[in-house]
């Protein structure tokens, strides 16, 4: 996981990435919404853009969909630039952004065949097909029917999904696709997210929640206040916490001198143990020190170790420690 510094220029564009910008800037009046950012966002990847409310996640997806305009910076989707390839990138990518805007006096596939007769990229002699087997996998085949106006909100975001999955794409941008719904719904919604993905679809999902996109992505960008504070897959963020590790022995001054001699910080743990029992000791960070070698250094130094253990920081730590926030856990 690297942090990124959005002011320094970004590597040079690389292949086999779904979406890539450089130093891309939005701005508000003064105030910068999205502050030079460079994405980099590997096809084939469930790509995780988390960030606290108001971090800059939509404003983001906005550009890169061509839906508004950056004040600076360049963004590439499926290896063409934007906005100028707008016209040849979208049909490869389907979008749910906030508020998809359905006729309510339509039903839910009523609204489909509309917009799907919109695109005409669409083949019109598999639409009606194409529009069940979209509701199908939403789960909404019951309520085909019915009228958008009769719909939850869950079931909006739904039919939102659906549409973005009328036709195979290479790419999904979807902005908080489970917001609104209820957790039987938040789970189908992240196991359509997989199936898509294993099918090779590139799926760009945006979320407040870290559980959600510990549970969904590979990888992951993480915004805080405008700024991608850092990006890359999920396994190497998860490890590139403060790891701990928690020494029980009697020997506690002597493991002390040792875990100081490794250039870790000892503390005392707080933990049952007698006076004269196993205590424990805290030695806080690695600093690249490899668990086996610290056990080595205490038995050479005759400390008693009756338990040792590593605790990796969580990822909510992580998350803490890059935005200075903390993240919504679940829904
Ligand atoms: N059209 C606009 N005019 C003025 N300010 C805006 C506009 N759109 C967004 N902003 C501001 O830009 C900042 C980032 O908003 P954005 O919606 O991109 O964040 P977000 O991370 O998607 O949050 P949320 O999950 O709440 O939508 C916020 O401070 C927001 O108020």
């Amino acid at each position: 996981m690297k942090a990124t510094d959005p002011h320094e220029p970004g590597p040079p564009v690389a292949a086999g990435l779904a979406i890539e910008t450089r130093g891309l800037v939005k701005r508000f009046g003064h105030r910068a919404a999205v502050d030079g950012i460079d994405l980099s966002v590997p096809r084939g990847s469930v790509f995780g853009f988390l960030g606290p409310n108001g971090s800059g996640k939509t404003t983001t997806i906005r550009l890169l969909l061509g839906l508004a305009t950056p004040n600076s910076g360049d963004i590439s989707v499926l290896g063409r630039e934007m906005p100028r390839a707008l016209a040849s990138v979208l049909p490869d990518v389907g979008a749910l952004v906030e508020g998809p805007g359905f006729y309510p006096f339509l039903s839910g596939a009523g609204n489909l065949l509309r917009l799907d007769s919109a695109d005409r990229h669409a083949p019109s002699a598999t639409r009606r097909q194409r529009v069940h087997d979209a509701l199908d996998r939403v789960g909404l085949s019951h309520a085909a029917g019915k009228k958008v106006r009769a719909y939850s909100l869950g079931m909006k975001q739904r039919l939102g999904l659906a549409n973005a999955m009328l036709r195979p794409r290479e790419l999904l941008v979807l902005d908080e696709p489970t917001n609104g719904l209820d957790p039987q719904g938040t789970r189908e919604v992240r196991g359509l997210v997989r199936s898509l993905a294993a099918g090779g679809t590139t799926v760009f999902v945006s979320s407040h929640l870290l559980a959600e996109v510990e549970q969904m992505c590979t990888h992951v960008g993480v915004m805080s206040a405008g700024r991608l504070v850092a990006q890359g897959p999920l396994d190497e963020l998860r490890s590139s916490g403060q790891a701990h590790v928690l020494i029980q022995t009697p020997d506690v001054e002597r493991a002390a001198r040792v875990l100081a001699r490794l250039g870790l910080v000892p503390g005392e743990a707080p933990g049952p143990g007698s006076p004269r029992e196993a205590t424990a000791l805290l030695g806080t960070g690695l600093n690249g020190v490899e668990p086996e070698s610290i056990v080595a250094a205490l038995v050479a130094d005759g400390v008693r170790v009756r338990g040792f253990t590593v605790e990796n920081a969580s990822l909510e730590d992580r998350f803490v420690s890059l935005t200075g926030e903390g993240f919504d856990v679940v829904g």
